[in-house]
This record gives structure tokens, sequence and C-alpha cells, in this order.
């Protein structure tokens, strides 16, 4: 089968000018075909704070409240998703721009049953495959902004985390799918604060021990819950490691590696 790579980019590079566009730079250069997810929670979590709307978080996640979702589309579907194609473009590598809603890429529905109310945020129920590959297959790279939609008219904020999870999911019946999750680490870390111990391998066995002796925390939890759903679920590859070193981990030379087994 065809190879596919779905990138996501972490929020504290979406964050930094700098690194941000040197990322960019090397993603324009990775051959193949390949899907770029991006968040940009911190910039929100900024605006939000600017225009006097109080924010909070709960396990990762964002309260979500009508004028937070309105803060959130116009953060992550407008200006963080059009000035990442924006550049991808001056790199010289076709890009389109979407979220949830565009050409009806991601179906969700807004959060049901959980012990706290979040608001308008969605859970995905379906991934538009035939969408994705119908760009692809026109070799123009798909960037994607973490706002889905209902069907009957809602916007919702789904975690970024989570819909490169879903997308590598929903397109790994027609694709090899490798799934990289880059951020501001090394990788997965035995000390957070240490970039020098990465660890180059987790299993779930691992992963239970590392959590529990809490060198894994915060949004690592997530993170690492929705790299074993996507192996799970016939992703191929899922690797976790440093913006910076993007050749080098879709190589599998850098990072940490997650395996489904132990
Ligand atoms: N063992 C660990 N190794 C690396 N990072 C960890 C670890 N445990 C917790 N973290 C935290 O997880 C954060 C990454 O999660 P998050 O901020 O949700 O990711 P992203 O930058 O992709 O949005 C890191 O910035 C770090 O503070
Ligand atoms: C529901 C929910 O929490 N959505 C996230 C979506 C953005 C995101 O995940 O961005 P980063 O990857 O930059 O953290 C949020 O609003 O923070």
């Amino acid at each position: 089968m065809e190879q596919l790579i779905v990138i996501k980019i972490g929020g504290n590079i979406i964050d930094d000018e700098a690194k941000l566009s040197s990322f960019l730079k090397t993603f324009a250069s990775v051959e193949g075909k390949k899907v770029l997810v991006h968040g940009g929670g911190k910039l929100a979590t900024r605006l939000s704070a600017q225009l006097d709307i109080p924010q909070q978080m709960v396990e990762g996640r964002r309260i979500t409240d009508a004028e937070t979702l309105k803060v959130v589309t116009m953060v992550y579907a407008g200006f963080v998703n059009k000035n990442i194609v924006a550049q991808l473009q001056a790199a010289g590598t076709n890009a389109i721009g979407i979220c949830g809603a565009d050409g009806n890429a991601i179906l969700a529905h807004k959060r049901r049953g959980a012990a706290i109310d979040y608001g308008f945020v969605g859970d995905v129920d379906a991934i538009n495959t035939d969408l994705f590959q119908t760009l692809l297959n026109q070799d123009i790279n798909i960037v994607v902004a973490p706002i889905t939609h209902d069907a009957q008219g809602q916007l919702l904020n789904t975690n970024a985390d989570t819909i490169a999870q879903e997308i590598a999911k929903g397109l790994s019946q027609a694709f090899d799918v490798s799934l990289v999750y880059s951020f501001e680490k090394s990788g997965v870390l035995r000390n957070a604060e240490d970039d020098s111990t990465v660890i180059n391998e987790i299993n779930p066995v691992s992963y239970q021990q590392l959590k529990a002796e809490g060198a894994i925390f915060a949004g690592m939890i997530p993170k690492l819950d929705n790299a074993f759903a996507a192996l799970n679920s016939g992703v191929q590859k899922v690797i976790i490691g440093k913006a910076e070193e993007l050749g080098q981990l879709i190589k599998g030379q850098a990072g940490t590696t997650i395996r489904a087994e132990a």
C-alpha cells in the first residue's frame, strides 16, 4: 500500500515563529503524501485573556462555551491554518487548509455523558476518507484545524491530538499510515525536564509503569492514549519526538516509537 504520513505539530512550536517556519520548510521537503494537523491552544488562551473570556482546561480539554468557540474557530480555522498554508506555498509545496466542516471532512457530535459539561467539544464520528484521498491524489498537502461539525450547523472544538489519531485511523484502510506527534521535546522523556532522557520505545506495560511513577503526566497522557488507539486501529507506526527533528522522526531515527504490544 502507498505510504501516508500524518503529522501533528505541537502548540509550543505553533507559538514560536522561527521554529514554525523551520518546521514547515522541512515538512515541505518531505516526499510523498502528507497531512498536517495543528492546534494553537496557547494563542487561543492568550487571545481569550485579552478579550476577558475566562478559560478552563480539564484533562487537557478546553471547556468550550459559545464565546470560546468563536475564539478557537477564529484562531485555529482562521489565522493559524491560513498562516501555515501560506508558508507552505512559499516553501514551494501546494497545500489546502481545512477544518472539519470543509468538505464534510470530520463529522462529530457534542460530547455527551461526561461527568462535567465540556460545552461545544466534539467527539469524532467519521472522517471523509474520499475527500482526503481525492486531495492527496492531486498531490495537495492537507492542513487540518481541530474544529469539527455535527452536520446540523454546529461547529465543535476537538483536541488536535485526537484529530490526528482519527485521520490516521480513518485513512489506514487506504494507506500504510505513519502518525508522528511532533512537539518541543525530544520524545517521551524519563525526566520531562531533561531532553537527554528519551525513552526509545514505549509499550502498554511500560506506559502504565511510567504513568504510575509520575514520569508521564499532563498532556502526554492523552497523547499516548491516542497513540495506542491509533496502533490498535490499523495505523502502522506512531512516533513522538522533536519538531526540529522531523526528518529523522519519519525515518525512525529519533524520538520515541510506540509499540502496541510489550
Ligand atoms: N514524560 C514526558 N516526556 C515529555 N513530555 C512530557 C512528559 N510528561 C509530561 N509531559 C508534558 O507533556 C507536554 C506535551 O503535551 P501537550 O502540551 O498536550 O502537547 P502539544 O505540544 O503537542 O500540544 C510537554 O510539554 C510536557 O510538559
Ligand atoms: C477540546 C480541546 O481541548 N481542543 C483543543 C484544540 C487545540 C489543540 O489541541 O491545540 P494544541 O495541540 O496546540 O494543544 C483546545 O482548544 O485547546
